[in-house]
Formats: structure tokens, sequence, C-alpha cells
């Protein structure tokens, strides 16, 4: 049977289905709809203010390519400027390899891209040092541990050598769920909290962070970056066999293939409960709705029907609100009820 027409452009033949609506698409089409999200994802959340000088957490793999080649397109409309940070851990026959597919793409996108080294930032240790010294106890899951604050040290470094405002990951809507459920599977309370937002607005003097592909589902990642063509390194961190976030992984396929929604639905609730904490069947809970009514010179709004006005965006076309922050307690993180809407 041949494959349908392009539901977008109704002339090429479709080259897919998307994953999560089912809709047939050709390449070209398929792309510029996820470009198109992505940009509403950033300017809806306010994420990257125009004049904004952007650090790219570049890995060499498929999400911080496809993030940087995305960004790299909409730079022009969104008024920022770009520059790839990559982090060397010393991982031996790891990270070397996925170092190269750095330069590569920096040398073909004509982006500066500035290389911090573990050795060079914490005193001589790299993580292969790390990991003989973790081991025998717990070992690689230990290893993760440390390599991730580690590496979120690293790229506030680098992103502030080279001038950076801002800093951007490419953590897709898939490592999201598996961090919601990573942290419900500890009873870790405190991070689900923290970790719901679309990033955190810069506290205690560390740089503004934000994740634009969070909305984004990792097939669809893969699929952009298969239509675009993009060069990107696809082998495992020798240190990741072992690690906890394996398991929520495989659990989150078997969630997946019950329940199609179920990563969205999960990024989603981390969402609400990085507001105040409280349990809400709308946007906002109900004293949240009030104070964000006060606080916004409007508390008619929040009572009744007017209730519906805080709760969702306004009419299509009209600006988006700007992203307040919890009325009952501040955790650090965007809200980010604005972009739940997809285009
Ligand atoms: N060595 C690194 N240097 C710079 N940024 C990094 C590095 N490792 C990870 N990051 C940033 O953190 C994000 C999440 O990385 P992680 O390894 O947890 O997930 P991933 O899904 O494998 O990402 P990727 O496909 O981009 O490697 C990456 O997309 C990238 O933006």
């Amino acid at each position: 049977m041949p494959a349908p027409q392009c539901a977008s452009c109704h002339k090429a033949r479709a080259a897919l289905r998307r994953p999560r609506s089912g809709q047939a698409l050709c390449g070209p089409c398929f792309c510029a709809a996820f470009e198109a999200e992505v940009l509403h994802t950033v300017v809806a959340g306010r994420l990257l203010p125009p004049g904004a000088v952007v650090a790219v957490g570049a890995s060499g793999g498929k999400d911080s390519t496809v993030l940087a080649h995305v960004l790299r397109e909409l730079a022009p409309r969104l008024g920022i400027s770009l520059r790839l940070v990559a982090v060397d851990e010393g991982i031996g026959g790891y990270r070397d390899a996925a170092l190269a597919a750095v330069r590569r793409q920096a040398a073909r996108w004509e982006l500066p891209l500035t290389v911090v080294a573990y050795a060079d930032l914490f005193g001589g240790w790299t993580m292969d040092a790390v990991a003989r010294s973790t081991a025998g106890s717990g070992r690689s899951r230990a290893c993760c541990t440390f390599c991730g604050v580690l590496r979120r040290r690293a790229l506030e470094e680098g992103a502030r050598l080279v001038g950076a405002t801002h800093v951007v990951t490419g953590h897709n809507a898939d490592d999201m769920a598996e961090t919601v459920l990573m942290n419900f599977l500890r009873g870790d309370a405190g991070r689900l909290a923290r970790g719901g937002g679309l990033g955190s607005p810069g506290e205690g003097g560390a740089l503004p962070r934000c994740r634009p592909l969070q909305l984004a589902s990792q097939k669809e990642v893969v699929l952009y970056a298969h239509f675009r063509r993009l060069d990107y390194f696809s082998e495992e961190c020798v240190y990741a066999p072992e690690a906890f976030r394996g398991h929520a992984r495989d659990l989150l396929k078997q969630l997946e293939a019950a329940r199609p929604s179920a990563v969205l639905d999960l990024v989603h609730s981390a969402e609400r409960l990085a507001r105040c904490g409280a349990l809400a069947s709308r946007a906002l809970c109900q004293a949240c709705a009030l104070l964000d009514g006060l606080n916004r010179g409007r508390p008619r709004l929040a009572i009744g029907k007017g209730r519906r006005g805080l709760d969702e965006e306004g009419p299509p076309g009209a600006p988006p609100r700007p992203p307040a922050r919890s009325a009952l307690r501040s955790r650090g993180t965007w809200r980010s009820d604005a972009v739940a809407v997809r285009l």
C-alpha cells in the first residue's frame, strides 16, 4: 500500500507517523513542526530572552546535537547567540569519541566551542579515577551520582568562561519522566518538587538553566536527527549499565506500552508538584489560584468563572503571560502550564 499523503503540505508522501498524534508527515514538514514546537516551548516559557548568550551543554549525543541544531535554526528569530560547552569527564574509551563528534558539529555549524575538563577543574580527579576509588561501594551507581553533580558544576564553570547568560541542556521528555520515576522510587519529595519545571531561574548566583526539549519525545528527537542527517555519537557511557536510571527506563517502557501518554503524564505531574507541593485537579491549586489573582492585582479572577483565566493561557494569538512562580512557595522552578499546549 503506498504511503499516505503528508497531512501538512498535501504534496509529498508521508515518511513517518508522529508517535503521539499519529499524524502522517513528510520529513521536511515533520522537522518544521518539531522546530515550531521547540520555539513555542522557549517563547511561551520565556526561557531565553532576546540578547541571551546561551551555553549549550554539548555532549555529542543525540539530544544535545538536536538541541544545538534547532536553536541554531531559531537563533535569529529568538535574538540569541550560541556557544557550545563540552565537559570532558575523563572517561577513557567513551568521552574522546563523543568530543570528536562535538568538534565536528562546531566546525560544521561555525559555533564557538569550549571544552572544560574535570581533571583541570577538580584537582586532577577524572571519572575513571573516581570509578576506581568508589569500586566496591556500589560502583557505577556511585559513579553516576558523582558524575551528575560534577558535570553540573563543570557546565556552569564552562558557561561562565564563555560569558554565557543562560545554560541549556538537551534533556527530553523521556529523560524527565525517568527522573520523575527515579525520584518517586527513592521517595525523594524534595527533588520531585524542585525538578518539575522547564528549568531553574538561577538561584544562589547560578546561571539560569532550561531544557527546551523537555516536551519532545525521545522518538521524535531521533527522527529529527535522522531527517536532518545530523552526525552524533550514539554509544552509551561505559558506567551507565549499572545505573539506577536503567530500571526507571525499563519501567517507563512498560508503562508506555500500556499507556502511550505515560511519558508526558509524568512530566506534567512533576510540573504540578513543582508549584507548591499541593495536589490539584487544575493547573493551580485553589490556594495558589487565589493568591496568584491577588499578586496580579486581579483578585476576582480567581473566584468562580474567572478562575479559568488563571489556569489557562489567553486566547489564541494573545501574548503568553509570564511564567509566574507559585504563589504559595517558590521552589526555584518555572511553571510551564503555558507550554503544555501542543502546536
Ligand atoms: N559531557 C557533557 N558536556 C556537556 N554537556 C553535557 C555532557 N553530558 C551531558 N550533557 C548535557 O546534559 C544533557 C543530558 O545528558 P545525559 O547524558 O543525561 O542524557 P542523554 O539523553 O544521553 O543526552 P545526549 O543525547 O545529549 O548525550 C545533554 O543533552 C547535554 O545537554
